[in-house]
């Protein structure tokens, strides 16, 4: 039994613990102070970072996240007020910048300092595996000789002239059953059918008929989509490699979209493998055609250094067909979208569009002696047939060297890609620590992202009406188009990256829309939100629903 004094004593605290709360309060201020003093340290090595707020371990995750779907506009903001901004993310920090000198600095210059990086490849090597747009040194170089060499082939040039004038008829042709059903189409949709047939037919030699008048369901284009808009948010997302682990959320999506995406690309490859086999056995060389797909086969079955062992599997191949898939469909097609917008958000413009193509098409069929076919009822025949053949002829007349001929069209284009660039930031990682033109420090490991949206915003750049799409502002007094600095205008990249495309992408845009703003009038559906949605691509988020009509062709 305890004594009363014991019981008395139990009931009250020892010395010891009598004290505790005081130490405990000791220990709390000193950890209080400590971490006082380093949030203190933290803001003073900030004080002269412009950016966004940054705070300790998160940096500015919580002002990203909140602006997440407005990301490049965002970046308007900060990059108008200073050309070069650091936004600390945990564990790293992005610079971003707008300034040409330092867009040349770290695109050619101190190109070998500013790869994709490990981090960049890390968050896409899901989706482009060792392709070219996620390839550094010797795998990226092979890579690019083997397609610099199809691109400049003539052959490619003269057959992409074809296709592209084959698949703009087909899209004439659904947008006429609109105009008779007065349906309403939404015509993002229908440029990624556009242009994923188009780089099938043209970059691997098969026909995947996505742009056929029934409109088949395209699930390849979903899981596609799906898995660009995950890898997309990997860049802001922390947990992303714990959502991979286990298999849960965005991560467990990726999973299946790619899963999708692989069996059609391997179905690609499998098809052109057999055709190729077929051709030899049957002797018929000649049917072997020189699409990118079949040089990169031809390269594998060789084998040896030159690239030839990257390409000796299905998997090699598989990158290579998607990175052409992303390089050539979304790019084009949401280039064509916006264009679209532009000409009917800018009446003058299109007006004047019109008037040149018009002029095309008189001078030409004049050059060669031919008369137009009548096609309006003012013309003497309204009838579909008559629209079909007179919209034939005109795109008979878009030869490459035609095509060329249309400065105001080419000016349109270059303009919505100013304003509206397929590719709105291209994040490069830093090899060494290194010192930008402008003074700025960047630390090995972190990244450095120039920005086509904001730099074709900029004042600093493009003068007071930066803001405006002005076609104008790309024609010289001579009426010649008038190119500017690809530090400067980097809708396609620069230096020893520019885009392999540009010329191809052009000439497929412009043949599109010289047909269809010549012969088509869209006039957007009353409330249809037009926004970009947060992908590497610019993309609309709600396509972009019109409706479509004739235009008058007088
Ligand atoms: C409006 C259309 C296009 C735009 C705005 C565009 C823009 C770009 C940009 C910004 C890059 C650099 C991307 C990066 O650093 O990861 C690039 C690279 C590339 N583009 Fe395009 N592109 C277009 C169309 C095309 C087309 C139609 C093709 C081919 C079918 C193509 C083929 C490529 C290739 C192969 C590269 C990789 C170059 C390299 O890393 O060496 N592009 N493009």
């Amino acid at each position: 039994m305890s004594s009363p004094m014991e019981e008395a004593h139990h009931g009250m605290p020892s010395t010891t613990t009598a004290f505790f709360p005081l130490a405990g309060l000791h220990k709390f201020m000193a950890i209080f102070l400590v971490f006082l003093s380093w949030i203190l340290v933290h803001w003073w090595s900030l004080r002269k970072q412009k950016g966004p707020r940054s705070w300790p371990v998160i940096g500015a995750t919580l002002e990203q996240l909140r602006n997440y779907y407005r990301m490049h506009d965002w970046l308007v903001e900060y990059l108008s007020k200073h050309r070069t901004v650091t936004v600390d993310m945990p564990f790293t920090s992005y610079t971003y910048i707008a300034d040409p000198v330092n867009v040349e600095h770290v695109l050619k210059t101190n190109f070998n300092n500013y790869p994709k990086g490990e981090v960049y490849r890390s968050y896409m090597d899901v989706l482009l595996g060792d392709g070219i747009f996620n390839a550094d040194g010797e795998l990226w170089r092979k890579q690019r000789k083997t397609a610099s060499f199809e691109f400049a082939s003539k052959n490619l040039r003269d057959f992409s002239t074809i296709v592209f004038r084959e698949y703009s008829l087909k899209l004439r042709s659904i947008l006429s059953q609109a105009c008779k059903a007065g349906k309403v189409v939404d015509m993002q949709e229908l440029y990624m059918r556009m242009t994923l047939d188009s780089i099938c037919k043209v970059g691997f030699g098969v026909e995947i008929g996505t742009l056929s008048p029934e409109l088949p369901e395209n699930s390849f284009a979903q899981a596609f989509d799906a898995a660009n808009i995950i890898v997309t948010l990997r860049f802001i997302d922390p947990l992303w490699r714990v959502k991979k682990f286990l298999h849960v959320g965005s991560e467990a999506l990726l999973e299946q979209s790619i899963k999708l995406v692989d069996e059609f690309t391997y179905s690609v490859i499998r098809r052109r493998k057999a055709e190729i086999v077929q051709a030899r056995a049957s002797g018929k060389q000649e049917k072997i055609k020189h699409d990118i797909l079949s040089r990169f086969i031809e390269l594998g079955e060789a084998g040896g250094d030159d690239g030839g062992s990257l390409f000796g599997d299905d998997k090699g191949l598989r990158d290579v067909v998607l990175n052409f898939v992303i390089a050539g469909r979304d790019t084009t097609a949401t280039t064509l979208s916006w264009f679209t917008y532009m000409a009917m958000t800018h009446p003058a413009v299109a007006e004047k569009l019109r008037r040149e193509l018009a002029a095309f098409e008189a001078d030409r069929a004049r050059e060669d002696g031919v008369a137009l076919v009548p096609c309006s009822d003012s013309d003497g025949d309204g009838s579909d047939e008559a629209f079909a053949a007179r919209v034939a002829q005109f795109a008979g007349l878009l030869s490459y060297d035609g095509l060329g001929k249309l400065v105001y069209l080419h000016a349109c284009v270059t303009e919505t890609l100013r304003l509206y660039p397929a590719v709105p930031q291209d994040p490069k990682g830093i090899a060494e620590d290194d010192v930008l033109p402008d003074g700025t420090k960047v630390r090995a490991g972190g990244m450095v992202t120039y920005v086509p949206y904001s730099m074709g915003r900029m004042e600093y750049n493009w003068g007071p009406d930066a803001a405006s799409f002005r076609p104008e502002r790309w024609i010289g007094d001579d009426g010649a188009f008038r190119n500017a600095s690809p530090f400067k205008f980097t809708a396609f990249q620069a230096g020893p990256r520019i885009c392999l495309g540009k010329d191809s992408a052009y000439l497929q845009m412009k043949m599109a829309l010289a047909i269809l703003c010549r012969f088509f009038r869209f006039e957007l559906v009353e409330g249809h939100p037009v926004k970009y949605r947060m992908m590497t691509i610019l993309s609309m988020a709600h396509g972009l629903k019109v409706r479509v009509s004739r235009a008058p062709l007088a």
